[in-house]
């Protein structure tokens, strides 16, 4: 049990959504005292299998509203989006490549990885399905021989593993799409789970954090 409360997001780098949560956490993350927050990677389909679930796209009506949604979304919250050339794409090197960054570097240039690497796919249209794009993406910041020999680890049975150990968990905590946000309040261990970029102003008053809404003061949406 924790003095601080604790937000994980379990994300996908293929999940528009997911690109959405991510940066909107990390821009009221400043705003929020006394929590801690973790990015942890899963595979969205094994997700969705595992919880009988199918993905939206797949529902021709729900793929189309996606779709608008996304683009609203973008103009409403000033975070840029294009709609990847190559969607969905094969995101499982990108994931086992932050489970390794994960595990080795520090939270804040994992944090600014994954952030990389969502805007790679969801911003630069970059087939992040393949190692020498993943890599390039990375290198401004961790280094081009840092990022190939991380490449090469995610190969390794401990990493494949520990994706599908975290894909596993999201389910055992009743996930059923990304993102999902599994919270603990402080000073208890009762985990409640939210689903969806579109719940900060109920995560929020649940945890009694400040919002401000999609549209923050220093958002580009309202400038
Ligand atoms: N309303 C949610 C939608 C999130 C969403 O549709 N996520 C997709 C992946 S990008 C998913 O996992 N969907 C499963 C479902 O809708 O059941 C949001 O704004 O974030």
């Amino acid at each position: 049990m924790s003095a601080r409360s604790n937000i994980v997001c379990y994300y996908d780098v293929v999940s528009p959504y997911s690109y959405y949560g991510v940066k909107l956490l990390n821009r009221y993350k400043p705003q929020w005292k006394d929590v801690d927050v973790e990015l942890r990677p899963v595979f969205l389909a094994g997700v969705l299998s595992g919880s009988k679930n199918q993905a939206p796209a797949n529902v021709a009506a729900k793929g189309a509203y996606m779709f608008k949604d996304l683009g609203r979304l973008s103009t409403a919250s000033g975070i840029p989006m294009n709609f990847p050339s190559n969607f969905p794409t094969m995101t499982v090197p990108a994931l086992r490549l932050l489970v390794v960054i994960q595990k080795t570097e520090s939270v804040a240039t994992y944090e600014q990885c994954v952030e990389k690497l969502l805007e790679a796919y969801w911003v630069e249209d970059k087939d992040v399905s393949q190692q020498e794009i993943l890599i390039n993406a990375l290198a401004p910041i961790i280094g081009a021989d840092k990022a190939s020999k991380y490449m090469q680890q995610t190969s390794d049975k401990e990493i494949k593993q520990q994706l599908i150990d975290n894909t596993n968990e999201a389910i055992e905590a009743g996930a059923f799409g990304a993102p999902t946000f599994v919270i603990k309040k402080a000073g208890s261990d009762k985990p409640h789970l939210f689903f969806g970029s579109d719940r900060f102003e109920v995560i929020t008053s649940f945890l009694g954090l400040p919002y401000e809404g999609l549209a923050t003061k220093t958002s580009p949406a309202k400038l």
